[in-house]
Parts: C-alpha cells; structure tokens; sequence
C-alpha cells in the first residue's frame, strides 16, 4: 500500500478535517430533503448536477477551506481547484450517489487527503474517508494504514468499531454499468460469482463499498467498452476508496493495478474501480489481462 508517512503537522490538520465533516455530517444531511430537484448545471465530468450535490460542495468548501493547513479545496462539483492558502489538499465528492436522493436510498459524501496539489497519485493521500447517510450516520476514517467506523449521529464521534477488517470470507457482489456494455472479461467474472455470492448493488459507491467491508466481497464499476476508463472518479472515489479497502485488509484494482499506483494526470479523469477482498480482486484481474 503505497501513501506517504504523515507527520505532527499532518496529524493535527488531519483531525481538524475529520472533526469537521462529522460536526458538518447533520447539515448536509437535513440539507437533502429540500434539493432534491435536478439544478441547470453540469458538473467538470457533464452529468446534471442535483440542487443538493451544489449545497453540500458549499458546505464542505465554507468550513474545510477555513481550516488552517488546508491548502486547497478541490471536489467533482468543482472545474478546478480552489485555493484556501498554505497546506494539504481536500478533495471531495460532496455526495456521492445522488441519483438515490430520488428513491430515498442511501448516498454519502467521500473525502481525501493529498499532500500535494491536484492532480495528486495515492503515493501523495494523507488519508481518507466517508460519511454514509443510512439508517445511522457513520463516518469511516483510513489514517496510518488503519480503518476505524465512528457513528456521527449528533455530529460528534463515537468509535463503534476500531481497525475495520474485511471478513474472511466474501458474500456479497455489486457492480455498475449495464451488462451489454460490461467488456467480455467482465462478463465472463460475473457469470462466475453470481453462483456463489448474493448481489448487493445500491447505485451509492459509498454504501455498495461498505456492504463489502461489512460482509465481504467485491464492488467493481468497471471499464465499459463505451467508457473504458468507467465512470468512477480517481481523485475523488477511487483512491479514497481504495485506500479505505487496502487498509481494511483488501485489495483495490484499475484491472491490472492497485487504484493507489494508478498515474493522475487530470483532476476529473475516470478509472475502472474493483474493490474487495484480495482473491475476487485476483479473479477478476485474471479475466481482464487479454483486455
Ligand atoms: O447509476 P449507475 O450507472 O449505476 O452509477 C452508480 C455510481 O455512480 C455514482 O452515483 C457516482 O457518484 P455521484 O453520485 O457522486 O456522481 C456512484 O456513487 C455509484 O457507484
Ligand atoms: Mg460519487
Ligand atoms: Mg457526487
């Protein structure tokens, strides 16, 4: 798992931000119930923006970019990003999985950490998390190779459960895209593991993804053969999310390669994302070599 060493300074900036989403937690989730209409804009990757995923990017840049130490504030509702001063970049997907504002279904918000400027490769996270708006609110935090589970609920922590770790055995299976858009080797996995494992697939990254750290298994939203770079973020899924999984015991993979070892060249550029336990991570790169 390849991620800088942070150091004093790194860790005080770091707790201001968690400290900060979970006290922010509360108000971007009673913001949703009044936005949950389509707004005329597009966001950096061209997909219609909800009027909550323009509030919660609000939110999060007016009480992130003020914290000393935060140098820029970057997220996918963002073209570039914005400079808050000296210091580490956030970068953030306000809310992930907004197309289940919709249907009342569960979504969340996905922070990193990077040392440096944007764009910025796994090499340069400092950390990362994310807040997932279900029945409870949790936050989940990946610092220093370890994954720890807070409920939020009255914006402060609660540690519910210290070094998060992917059970052994995997249950669970869900992926993005629609089947005659899946590349052969894609299809020919699935065809595999959908005899032995359940399909849990919710269209929210953030809750998909904490399925398989709850259960066991593997999220893929793959490449596409209309989109072979998929539709996931790097900056702002991927390697958030990667390292989330890496530390909790899993694996992570762009098909060939952990997500963390993934070249960033542009701040909105997609990767292919398999995430879970470290056999279905294999199996599935074994289906995908001749691609
Ligand atoms: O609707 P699809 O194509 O299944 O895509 C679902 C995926 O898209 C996303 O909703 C994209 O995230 P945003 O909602 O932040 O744009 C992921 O959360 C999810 O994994
Ligand atoms: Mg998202
Ligand atoms: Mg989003």
């Amino acid at each position: 798992m390849s991620s800088p060493t942070t150091d004093s300074d790194h860790e005080a900036v770091l707790d201001d931000i968690f400290e900060t989403l979970a006290e922010l937690a509360p108000e971007i989730r009673a913001s949703l119930p009044g936005r949950r209409t389509k707004s005329t804009e597009t966001n950096p990757s061209g997909e219609t923006q909800m009027e909550a995923d323009a509030y919660a990017d609000e939110l999060l840049e007016e009480a992130l970019g003020a914290i000393d130490g935060v140098g820029f504030y970057a997220s996918e509702e963002q073209a570039e990003p914005l400079d808050h001063g000296e210091g580490v970049t956030v970068a953030l997907d306000p809310l992930d999985g907004s197309s289940n504002l919709k249907p009342n279904s569960p979504m969340g918000t996905i922070i990193a950490v990077y040392e440096g400027e944007l764009p910025a490769g796994g090499d340069e996270l400092l950390a990362s998390g994310f807040v997932l708006f279900g029945p409870i609110m949790t936050m989940s935090v990946a610092r220093n190779g370890t994954l720890t589970e807070y409920m939020v609920e009255n914006g402060e922590s609660e540690v519910i459960t210290e070094s998060v770790q992917l059970p052994e055995e995997p249950t669970v299976y869900g992926m993005g895209g629609r089947a005659p858009d899946w590349t052969p080797g894609f299809s020919a996995f699935i065809d595999e593991v959908e005899d032995e494992y359940k399909l849990r697939y919710g269209g929210s990254m953030v809750a998909d993804v904490n399925q398989v750290l709850t259960y066991g298994g593997i999220f893929s939203y793959p490449a596409l053969q209309s989109s072979p770079n998929g539709k996931l973020r790097l900056e702002f899924e991927g390697i958030p999310m990667a390292y989330i999984i890496e530390c909790a015991g899993g694996a992570s993979s762009d098909g060939t390669q952990s997500i963390l070892d993934v070249e960033a060249t542009e701040v909105h550029q997609r990767v292919p994302v398999h995430l879970g336990n470290e056999q279905l991570i294999d199996r599935v790169e074994a289906h995908l070599v001749d691609e």
